[in-house]
């Protein structure tokens, strides 16, 4: 017999977080506290409730660009140390009791700069709240490794000065680079120097592609760029075609992506929420996941899209009739393609991942 699915028993399976944005997960309730203290005056409410609300009826909005407006309100409250520790502590907290155990979480450092910091400073304040962060998780009886990723804005020009920030604080735990930002307009090439040099510095990457514009962004991030990860990587879709008895022919990206076993970092809500899909139903995570595409479950942003991980999950049980099997898979695909050393994945799977869902399916 195993455990029912349901959000209770699905927060306590083990689970690991590729693609969240720090600027994406502040609770409300900080938010407004940080307005308060900062002198940031622009807060469409401040009643924890409703700016709640607003976030998620304003992600709401089909469009990527309009999506991202609403990151003008957390960005502006992260620009002290204390307050971008505060939100990277919860944050650690918050992934931890929602059962996540590994998490690579992303921020851009050049957007944190408005008052004077550094971006080393940004990205220490980081570090430094996740540590915090990890200790508080662990008295509270969670266990969580929390990494950050950084991110470069892809309509600036600061990529590779990003990318060498990166590289700096490799030993530190930073675990790699992203692009972020709109898409349409803005091709990954625009940051081939960046990525030729994390390249050269044997770094990791990925890079958000297939989200807001289709498979000339795959194919530039893959093959110009050197992705080993695709943010989101939706619109793969495009080169699978159904015939009417259900088989399906993969054209040549497709195809590649799924030979190489190039990770997907999905995120059903959010993509909802800009446009990449149309509901969660209809999420190509379906037909992906049959195809045995390399996909994994992530947030994006818990404020903007009101999700966690297990909400997330218990969402495509829901459309899709999963098991445990395939929670679990969905969490040792993103285990195996985390920027970590090859032993410490390993160890994670076999000490953590493994017996945790052995449990659930015979409890
Ligand atoms: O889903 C996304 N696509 C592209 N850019 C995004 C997405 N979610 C957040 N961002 C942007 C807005 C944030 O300010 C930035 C760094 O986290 O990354
Ligand atoms: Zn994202």
């Amino acid at each position: 017999m195993a455990a029912e699915l349901t959000a209770d028993t699905i927060r306590t399976a083990p689970k690991v977080l590729l693609h969240d944005h720090l600027d994406g997960g502040l609770r409300p309730v900080t938010l407004i506290e940080l307005a308060e203290q900062t002198g940031y005056d622009a807060l469409p409410s401040t009643e924890p409730e409703a700016l709640g609300r607003w976030f998620a009826e304003s992600a709401y909005s089909g469009s990527l660009e309009r999506y991202l407006e609403t990151f003008t309100h957390t960005v502006g409250v992260m620009q002290d140390r204390d307050s971008i520790i505060r939100v990277a502590s919860e944050c650690a907290q918050d992934l931890a009791a929602d059962g996540v155990v590994y998490a690579e979480v992303r921020f851009a450092p050049e957007l944190h700069v408005q008052k004077g910091l550094s971006l080393s400073e940004v990205v220490q304040s980081v570090l430094d709240g996740f540590a915090a962060g990890t200790v508080a998780a662990a008295q509270a009886g969670h266990r969580i490794r929390i990494r950050a990723l950084l991110t470069a804005m892809r309509h600036a020009a600061r990529s590779r000065e990003i990318a060498e920030l990166a590289v700096a604080f490799r030993d530190q735990e930073v675990a790699g680079f992203d692009i972020a930002g709109a898409e349409a307009g803005f091709p990954p090439t625009r940051h081939l120097d960046a990525f030729e040099y994390l390249r050269r510095e044997n770094a990791h990457f990925t890079i958000h592609a297939g989200e807001a514009f289709g498979l000339p962004s795959i194919w530039e991030a893959l093959q110009w760029c050197g992705a080993d990860r695709l943010g989101h990587g939706v619109r793969i879709v495009d080169d699978i075609s159904l015939a009417f008895d259900g088989t399906a022919r993969l054209g040549r990206l497709a195809e590649y992506v799924r030979d190489k076993r190039i990770p997907l970092e999905m995120a059903p809500t959010s993509n909802v929420q800009t446009g990449a899909a149309e509901s969660i139903a209809k999420h190509p995570i379906g037909i992906l996941k049959d195809l045995r595409f390399r996909v994994t479950v992530n947030t994006d942003n818990r404020l903007m899209s009101g999700c966690s991980m297990t909400s997330e999950m218990t969402g495509l049980v829901e459309a899709f009739g999963y098991g445990w099997g395939d929670l679990e898979w969905f969490t040792l695909n993103a285990m195996k393609s985390a920027f970590l050393p090859f032993d410490e994945r390993l160890k994670i799977i076999d000490d953590v991942i493994k017996p945790g869902y052995a449990a659930l399916k015979s409890a």
